[in-house]
């Protein structure tokens, strides 16, 4: 009885979580990786196989109104991790292999004539969301097909994955943590304008095409191909769509001849792997070459039966907790991550791994010594899969935070409430440290990434970290690792007003702290700084200059370490101010519209640098409106009402 009850408990368990990995998931926003969310999925397919969870097809956006039904299912794929399986699949039936795209899958509808008509996302399967709007811009998408001989009249629809070139992500890592979320990121977008940069540069890769006559019945494999005068035969399927004009990955696609064995199936998996795409797969597809056959299978609620996908597991490695180390997130969370013994797992040495939170660390019994299996694929900081052996000696949560206030339990989380000034959650100012230097190419969402990833305690650190402790956060690749370490690198000298304001220091705003820097000239002077020193000079008031010469007092230590890293360069201020008075822009309401050459990021921190606004809309009070070419915009049109000055981007970034 209670071991039924148990089961019930897990089953309803696993449900619960399945769903809430799904919707993280189809944001683009997954905690987990691929191989720990299939996990789940086949130990409650392994208790209960008929369980409605397991044919859920994606996870539908918000609500909306702009649904499109799709009259033919879109849905997902079986897929698999083991090679039998494959090689049982293939034994049996004439197949081929292709990539399996991790991007967003899209419906294309084109009318008798060829015109695109609509375009719409997956969704549940049954309805998804419109995006013809933003489709209109991805320029890889057809607008208008030729089919020719089409004298019935046919309509097609063509489905296909879209994705984001892999080439072109290190421009947009301020913008997307990855090129998973990117894609939703983008499509998910109301306002399509805003995300015209993007959309220009999405590619789309087909994989199928269904096609119906002037009645809206649908034509079968065998009719398709007639009226095409093709095989029946899903590679010249392929072939007609890239006659057509589109891309069909089709120099991935290969014909699996005579594969042996196991071993020869490997090899073949090996080298579909090994080759470069632009893109990133999450598996191979297998399809049944005979459209026919294909056909006749059908599908079960959940995916066709004529396709199998082969997932590959993360990497995984053994190794050992050296410490576990504790992370003061935002709102006070507490996030522990584990140190390791470094181990090498696809191709990155991999020292930390999250722990997620106390829960977790509870329940897996996880502590200093334990050995312990960690997984990376690709998609997430690597994270601990299981325990292979327990420690001794078990973990004692922490009952402090690093700033010594008990910690409060909530659910499966610690948390530091008690102290309001806990600099330690005060994430805001590690990101307000680097931006306030101005290190070029690190925004405040490169910080953050790597805050959150529990890199960075204190300013100071961010001078001790590597490209490979880069390397492990998602969404990072070498190049801009690399570039991020070298920026970090290069700004160690720092004139003291910028250093003071970059302390983010009660009170001591840029202004006020150029006034320190310029009457103390060092650093040192400033340490030495009295309340009584500040009152006589003008602005401050006893609260105010008490609060600074606090703050100041407080971030000793945090100077201290700073201070073995960075040369601070005596006072030179006043110069800032001047500088900033005389540039074009100093005051001046600007607002951005349009696709830009660079990131938008980039140019709100220049404008913000040259004391300009930025500004979302454009009335009689807005400066200039930078735009590169006239459009229907209503942004265009209010600028051209209101008188306001259009720049295009080059003569704007003239003056920045
Ligand atoms: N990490 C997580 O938290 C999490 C959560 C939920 C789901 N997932 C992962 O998502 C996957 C299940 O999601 P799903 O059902 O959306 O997708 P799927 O993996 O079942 O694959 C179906 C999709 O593959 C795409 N595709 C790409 N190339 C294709 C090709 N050549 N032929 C046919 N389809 C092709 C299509 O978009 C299609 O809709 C699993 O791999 C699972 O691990 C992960
Ligand atoms: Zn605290």
């Amino acid at each position: 009885m209670s071991l039924k009850i148990n089961a019930k408990n897990e089953i309803e368990n696993l449900a619960s979580q399945i769903l809430f990995h799904k919707k993280l998931y189809y944001k683009g926003k997954s905690i987990i990786s691929d191989a720990e969310y299939d996990a789940l999925e086949n130990r409650l397919t392994n208790l209960c196989a008929e369980h409605p969870i397991l044919s859920i097809v994606g996870y539908p956006f918000e609500e909306s109104n702009n649904k499109i039904s799709h009259s033919i299912a879109m849905l997902s794929l079986a897929k698999t991790y083991s090679l039998e399986d494959i090689f049982d699949f293939i034994s049996k039936n004439k197949c081929i292999a292709m990539d399996k795209i991790d991007g967003m899958a899209l419906s294309i509808e084109y009318d008798e004539n060829g015109n695109f008509l609509r375009a719409s996302t997956r969704g549940n399967g049954k309805f998804g969301e419109d995006v013809t709007e933003h489709v209109y811009h991805i320029k890889d998408i057809n607008k208008k097909i030729n089919l020719v001989n089409n004298d019935r009249k046919i309509r097609i629809e063509i489905r296909g994955e879209v994705y984001f070139p892999l080439s072109e992500f290190p421009k947009f890592t301020d913008r997307f943590d990855s090129f998973r979320n990117a894609v939703p990121g983008t499509l998910g977008r109301k306002d399509v304008e805003e995300a015209l940069d993007v959309l220009r540069i999405l590619k789309f890769c087909v994989y199928d095409v269904i096609a119906f006559d002037k009645n809206n019945n649908y034509i079968s494999a065998r009719d398709f191909s007639e009226l095409f005068s093709l095989e029946p035969d899903y590679y010249s399927k392929l072939k007609f769509l890239d006659k057509i004009g589109f891309y069909t990955s089709i120099s991935h696609v290969q014909e699996i001849e005579k594969l042996k064995d196991l071993d020869s199936l490997k090899l073949f998996l090996n080298e579909l792997y090994a080759s470069s795409r632009d893109y990133q797969i999450d598996g191979i597809v297998f399809r049944l070459r005979d459209e026919i056959i294909w056909e006749s299978l059908g599908n079960t609620a959940h995916h066709p039966r004529g396709s199998l996908a082969f997932k590959q597991a993360g990497d995984t490695a053994e190794t050992e907790i050296q410490a576990i180390e504790v992370n003061v997130g935002r709102s006070g969370k507490i996030s522990f991550r584990a140190k390791l013994n470094p181990v090498y797992l696809s191709g990155a040495k991999i020292s930390y791994a999250t722990l997620h939170n106390a829960e977790f660390i509870e329940n897996g019994n996880y502590a200093v010594e334990a050995k312990v299996e960690i997984i990376r694929s690709g998609e997430v900081i690597p994270a601990i899969l299981r325990l292979i052996e327990p420690a001794e000696k078990k973990f004692k949560l922490p009952t402090q935070c690093l700033c010594s206030f008990p910690l409060t339990r909530k659910g499966p989380d610690l948390f530091c409430l008690e102290n309001p000034n806990c600099t330690f959650k005060d994430q805001e100012s590690l990101v307000y440290y680097v931006s306030s230097l101005d290190i070029m190419g690190v925004s405040d969402k490169i910080v953050l990434k790597i805050r959150e990833a529990g890199l960075v305690q204190e300013p100071a650190d961010f001078y001790k970290l590597t490209v490979e402790d880069l390397l492990q956060i998602e969404g990072f690749a070498q190049k801009s690792s690399e570039n991020v370490i070298a920026a970090i690198q290069g700004a160690r000298k720092i004139p003291l007003a910028k250093f003071l304001t970059a302390l983010g220091l009660k009170r001591g705003g840029a202004v006020k702290c150029q006034e320190v820097a310029k009457k103390c000239k060092t650093l040192n002077n400033v340490l030495k700084l009295k309340v009584e020193d500040l009152l006589i000079e003008k602005g401050w008031a006893q609260k105010s200059a008490e609060d600074f010469i606090d703050s100041l007092v407080n971030k000793e230590k945090i100077i201290q370490n700073l201070l073995e890293f960075v040369t601070i360069i005596n006072d030179n201020s006043g110069l800032l101010s001047e500088e900033q008075k005389n540039h074009p822009y100093f005051g001046k309401n600007i607002c951005i519209t349009g696709a830009l050459s660079r990131p938008r990021e980039e140019y709100k921190a220049m404008l913000e640098k040259a004391g300009a606004k930025l500004v979302s809309a454009v009335s009689s009070k807005t400066d200039f409106l930078v735009c590169n070419e006239s459009s229907s915009s209503s942004k265009y049109k209010d600028a051209l009402k209101h008188n306001v000055k259009i720049l295009t981007e080059a003569e704007f970034s003239e003056h920045l």
